[in-house]
């Protein structure tokens, strides 16, 4: 027999795993109280695995105290109970065992329970593609094997070298730093944190997600997060904007062409599912998308495998689906404009990046951030925002989001190399300041930030000062009166924050 690979070159031989023998004949149980159901699953599945069959909860459970399961498949709606409320005792009680959901109803909130509180594996949308249901129980199977190969090196690594143990730690700081949730930047207690939460746990199963939010929200972000936190992070990331590209040119980048296929087409091309075979591929702009090309996409998903255009054959991919939109997808599908059952098959779940408007406590920390990534950009020091400046982006409405930012940040270290940035070197829409939502809902915003109150009622009074001067063009005395402050005291305050024109 052939002595197993040490997994770590460094490490003693003592430690090294040997690989886990796999179960010649995996055991599969299948619940439904529907019989045809259950048949239809058996017929798939029996010639690669031991298929046993239950009717309800109780036969499963029976089943499951004598029988070595690896991977059970149940319904979401069974008599008595459901299939996630039957799961969650299963975790408890047979953890080993890997639980995936097929169902007819793709109901968001079954999916999120499915996935926090029965931890299930994968939710499958009846009709399946007999294919895709078997590499999907042959995947819960290898699933299984790793991770009881896994909880051993788990444990090995608890018992191995400290210096090994902070290598792999610093390995996956980096990746996180890098692509992770971390890379969105926001306050403490900003709503992204309940949205990064979810994408974290739904990251881990192989669920397609769609994500809502406006332009330049950072949709794409919290998408590229996902796919680096998935058990799919070491392959290919790939990103399709489909707005603004015709048909076949779309059908071609996705799925790729032969030779011929059309006009312009010189030579074989390997569509983006292709390249992105065992990785993630993000379909940004959706929404935009035809009628024609949504039924393509649809049967893509459906059957596992693309055909590229002109081919005589299709081939299989194995891909997870993301998705991105700036429009109310939901409402489109009530339009008729977008295919129902593709949005179900898209958005088993919905994540939505809110604007900044409405989280404008993350102005700070990213305004921050961008400054020193413009800067490293540009080589030159990082300037120093002033509360004042600070002020005058916290009342603006940013209607690009987190892009616009970005632009007016790029373009006020562009025309300003002082070490202080003031108010002026932005563009004028945002100095005048015309916030959409209340002044009531933009303080609110304000309080959650971090800091002690002394700290955030500053950054309150610099916003109110800078507005009143702006709205009195610069006449101090006018301001000056309309805030109850001697003209002396204004001006103390205004070179407190740096609100001076040219500061
Ligand atoms: N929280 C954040 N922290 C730091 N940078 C961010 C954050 N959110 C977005 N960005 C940056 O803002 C820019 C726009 O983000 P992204 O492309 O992800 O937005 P989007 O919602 O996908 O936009 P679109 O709908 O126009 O494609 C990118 O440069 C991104 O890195």
């Amino acid at each position: 027999m052939a002595s197993a690979q040490p997994l770590f070159p460094d490490r003693p031989s003592a430690l090294t795993t040997p690989p886990l023998p796999l179960n010649p004949e995996p055991t599969v149980l299948v619940v439904d109280d529907e019989l045809r159901s259950q048949e239809a699953i058996r017929r798939t599945l029996e010639e690669d695995f031991r298929v046993l069959t239950a009717g309800s909860a109780e036969q499963a459970s029976a089943l499951l105290e004598r029988e070595p399961v690896a991977v059970l498949l149940c319904d979401q709606r069974m008599p008595g109970t459901s299939g996630v409320a039957f799961l969650r005792q299963v975790r408890q009680r047979w953890p080993e065992v890997v639980r995936i959901i097929v169902s007819g109803y793709s109901e968001s909130a079954d999916i999120v329970a499915g996935i926090n509180e029965a931890g299930i594996y994968q939710y499958i949308l009846k009709p399946w593609a007999p294919e895709h249901l078997l590499d999907s129980v042959r995947n819960a199977v290898e699933a299984q094997a790793l991770q009881r190969q896994t909880a051993r090196l788990d444990l090995e690594l608890r018992t191995s070298t400290p210096a090994l143990r902070q290598r792999v730690s610093q390995r996956q700081q980096q990746v996180q730093q890098v692509y992770g949730f971390e890379r969105i930047v926001r306050a403490a207690g900003s709503p992204l944190d309940g949205v990064c939460a979810l994408a974290a746990k739904v990251a881990r199963y192989d669920l397609p997600v769609l994500v809502l939010g406006e332009s330049g929200t950072g949709k794409e972000l919290l998408a590229r997060a996902i796919h680096y936190a998935s058990p799919r992070a070491s392959g290919p990331f790939v990103v399709e904007n489909c707005a603004a590209i015709t048909d076949t040119l779309l059908e071609s980048e996705l799925f790729g062409h032969k030779r011929g296929a059309f006009t312009g087409a010189y030579e074989d091309h390997v569509g983006l599912f292709q390249r992105a075979h065992g990785g993630t591929v993000l379909l940004d702009e959706i929404g935009e998308t035809s009628a024609a090309f949504q039924v393509k996409l649809l049967r893509v998903l459906q059957e596992g495998e693309v055909r590229p255009v002109g081919a005589a054959r299709p081939l299989p991919v194995d891909v997870r689906v993301l998705a991105a939109t700036h429009r109310e997808l939901e409402q489109r599908v009530r339009d008729g404009l977008f295919r129902e059952d593709l949005y179900y098959r898209l958005a088993a779940v919905t994540l939505t990046m809110p604007p900044l408007r409405e989280r404008m406590a993350d102005i700070g920390p990213i305004a921050q951030q961008l400054l020193h990534q413009v800067a490293a950009e540009l080589r030159r020091p990082v300037p120093e925002l002033p509360d004042g400046t600070l002020a005058c982006l916290l009342a603006y409405p940013w209607p690009g989001n987190i892009r616009e930012l970005r632009n007016e940040i790029a373009r006020a270290l562009a025309l300003h190399d002082g070490a202080r940035l003031p108010p002026e070197v932005f563009s004028p829409r945002v100095l005048q300041g015309h916030g959409t939502g209340s002044a009531a809902a933009q303080l609110a915003a304000l309080v959650p930030s971090s800091g002690t109150l002394a700290q955030r009622l500053e950054v309150i009074e610099a916003m109110l000062l800078r507005e009143t001067l702006l709205r009195q063009r610069w006449n101090k005395t006018r301001a000056a009166q309309e805030l109850g402050l001697s003209r002396v005291g204004l001006r103390s305050k205004i070179q407190r924050f740096g609100l001076e024109p040219g500061a």
